[in-house]
This record gives C-alpha cells, structure tokens and sequence, in this order.
C-alpha cells in the first residue's frame, strides 16, 4: 500500500523508484550508510545533488566563515547550523565548519601503516556521515539540497602536521572523488596580517585556553609592543609554498572541472561581490536568484583591530610587496594554467591593494598597510 511504503527518498506517492522498477534512488541507496564505500555505491545511482556536494577548504581568513553562513541561509541549502561553537579538540565531529574530518579527527591517518596508509575511524565517519553531513535530511530531501562542509586547514594537511596536503587531497579525492572543491585566495601580506590580529585577539584569553604555538612568538612580541607587525609576516611570505602548495595539492588530486578558485577581493568587494557569488553558486549547482543579496562580515576583526594601517618603513614594505608579488605571479600563473583566471585580471586585483598601500608612505619613509 501507498501508504506503507518508505516516504521520502526520491519517492513518487511514497513508492519508491525501486518498486516503479528504476533502480534504486540515489537517496534510498544512502539511507543506511555509514562508511564512504556505501556512500560511493549510493553515489552510483542517480539523484540531484552529490553526498557531499561539496567542500569549503580555505584559505583561512579570505571570507571562508561568510561564505560558509551565505550558502548555509541559501534556501536549497541541506545545512542550517551556524557557526561551531568553542568546543574541545577531542569532541566528535558534529559541526559543518571546521569539522576538521579529514585532516585529523576523522583519525584518517595511518602513519605508521605502510599497507593501509589511507583509512577513517569506522566511528568517526558514521558519525561525519550522519551528523556533519546530515545523512538523513540528505535522504528526506531526495538529494535536493548539497551537504557540504567548511574546513580551512583542509589547505594545510593534517592538524597534526604529521600528513602532507598532498596526501590530505589525495586522501579525500579516494574516499569521495565527484566533491566539489570551493578555494579562496586573499592578497598575500593581508592574509598574513589577518592571521596574526587573529592570533593577537587570542594572547587576551588566558593562557590555558590558549597556548600559541612557537611560531607565534613574535605575536607575543607584537602584543608587548617589542615586535612590529612587518617582523611577524616576512619570514612566513617568502616562504615559497606556504601558498601555492595547498594549491598544486588539490589541483592534483582533483580535475580543475571540480575545483573553483575566487579572489577574496572579488568576494568581499563591492563591484564584484555579486557576480563572483553567483558564480560560486552556479558551479555548485545552487541557483542564484535563491541566494542572499548580501554576504554577511563573519570572523571581522580589521575594523578594531588597526582600521588606519599597520606603520611600516617603506624598505620593508617594499620587501613584503616583492615577496606577496613573487608569490602571486605563481598562484596567477597557475590559476591561468588551469583556466580559472586570466593571470592579468588577477594580479590587477592585488596590485591595487600594493599600489594603494604604496601611496601611503609620507615623506619621512613611514607608510601604512590596510589589509584588503
Ligand atoms: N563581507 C566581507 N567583507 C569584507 N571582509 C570580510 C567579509 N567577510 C569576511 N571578511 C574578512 O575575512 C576575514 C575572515 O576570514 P575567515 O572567515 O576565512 O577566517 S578564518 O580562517 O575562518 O578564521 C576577516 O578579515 P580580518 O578582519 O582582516 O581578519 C574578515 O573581516
């Protein structure tokens, strides 16, 4: 009877496509998965959007935390939870962003297992599958609305440092190859600043609550008033990979037709905002005339932070501006290699914020950089 059979699930009346003789849903195929060997299977079967559809993985503080709540308020949108509240590091994996699966609580690593390097905690990844990915809304809505799930050191490898991302990319393209892959990219020296206020805001929580790492020490520094903030950045820009790496990684392990690369200036800027959202929602398969109208400011601390720049001798500006060039030329070349961007258009977009920043140096040799 109608009436018995299992609602949901790409059901016509509450049949399924099953018992019209189609062959299982893609929905109805993924209702009792636990482990990513089952959701490939699923994958198999055809359903409107893929489980996940798609992953945010950085880069940490180019909007990632905006972009994240404006697709999440998208109407298709399956994930409806905010922002992960403060939690222990060994908690479960329950929270759509920074859920942090694969680089480490997942316990997806096997360092020391030469045969079976590759593998996720059987736990942990029922737990992903069904709480962070939201499995059964996902199966309730008939694979209408994209799971997805944000991550920014999904950039960086394993959070325990014991994993390249390399391997962290390849690790996710073997357990869910179609994923789509969402990057955003921020001129380089305000993406290092951004990083640093950050870790600044932290050294105000005590310190058991807070323990920053050795290569924060110069913020300590900064913080005390004996470091500025051109000694805190310079080392980690010229450093050739810290960038371009993460990105060679995913454009790797997955074909360019799944990677989508935006400029956070485009992103965060007036002129373009709309047109690079609707382009990120177009590649998702999201519509865009369903979308917000605008993009919400998370995670901002520029504006308390130094609205009016951060003092710099013009020299080291200038050595920070050829370093953040030098490492842009790459990523855009890349980027143009692979089709995304024209090399031009985006080296244009940073070189304003270089030149703006430039203008700013006075007579005396002292400037200010505002962050993009
Ligand atoms: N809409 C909009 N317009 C302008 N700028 C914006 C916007 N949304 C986010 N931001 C800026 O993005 C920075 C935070 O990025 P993330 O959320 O990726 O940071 S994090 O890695 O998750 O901590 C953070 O930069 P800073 O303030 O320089 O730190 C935010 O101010």
């Amino acid at each position: 009877a109608v009436g018995s059979a299992p609602q949901g699930g790409g059901s016509l009346f509450g049949w399924t496509s099953d018992m019209l003789g189609l062959g299982e849903s893609r929905a109805e195929a993924l209702r009792s998965c636990t482990d990513f060997a089952c959701v490939r299977q699923a994958h198999t079967r055809p359903g409107k959007f893929n489980f996940p559809h798609f992953f945010i993985i950085g880069f940490p503080k180019a909007a990632t935390t905006s972009l994240h709540a404006y697709l999440t308020a998208h109407p298709q949108a399956l994930n409806p939870r905010g922002k992960a509240p403060p939690r222990p590091r060994t908690c479960p994996v329950t929270h759509p962003q920074e859920a942090q699966f694969f680089s480490g609580k997942g316990a997806c690593w096997h360092p020391d297992n030469e045969t079976a390097h590759w593998g996720c905690g059987a736990a942990e990844t029922a737990h992903y599958i069904n709480h962070t990915l939201r499995r059964d809304d996902a199966v309730k809505f008939g694979m209408e609305r994209p799971a997805f799930e944000s991550t920014t050191d999904y950039v960086w490898g394993g959070i325990n440092m014991s994993t390249s991302v390399y391997e962290l990319a390849a690790g996710v393209r073997y357990e869910v190859p179609w994923v789509k892959i969402v990057i955003s990219m921020r001129e380089p020296i305000s993406h290092q600043i951004s990083g640093k206020v950050h870790t600044l805001d932290m050294l105000k929580n005590p310190e058991w609550w807070f323990n920053p790492e050795e290569a924060d020490a110069c913020v300590r520094r900064l913080y005390n008033g004996t470091a500025t903030m051109y000694d805190c950045i310079k080392n980690q820009l010229k450093k050739e990979g810290s960038y371009l790496e993460p990105l060679n990684a995913w454009l790797t392990a997955f074909p360019p037709e799944q990677v989508h690369v935006i400029q956070f200036e485009n992103l965060t800027g007036d002129a373009t905002r709309a047109a690079t959202l609707n382009g990120v929602m177009r590649f998702l398969g999201m519509e865009p005339e369903l979308g917000l109208k605008t993009l919400f400011r998370n995670n901002s601390r520029k504006a308390e932070a130094r609205p009016e720049g951060w003092p710099m001798k013009r020299a080291h500006l200038e050595e920070l501006v050829g370093s953040a060039q030098t490492k842009a030329e790459r990523i855009a070349d890349v980027l143009e290699r692979y089709g995304f961007h024209s090399q031009a258009a985006w080296m244009a977009s940073w070189r304003a914020s270089w030149d703006a920043n430039l203008a700013s140096c006075k007579p005396d040799g002292m400037c200010a950089f505002v962050p993009t």
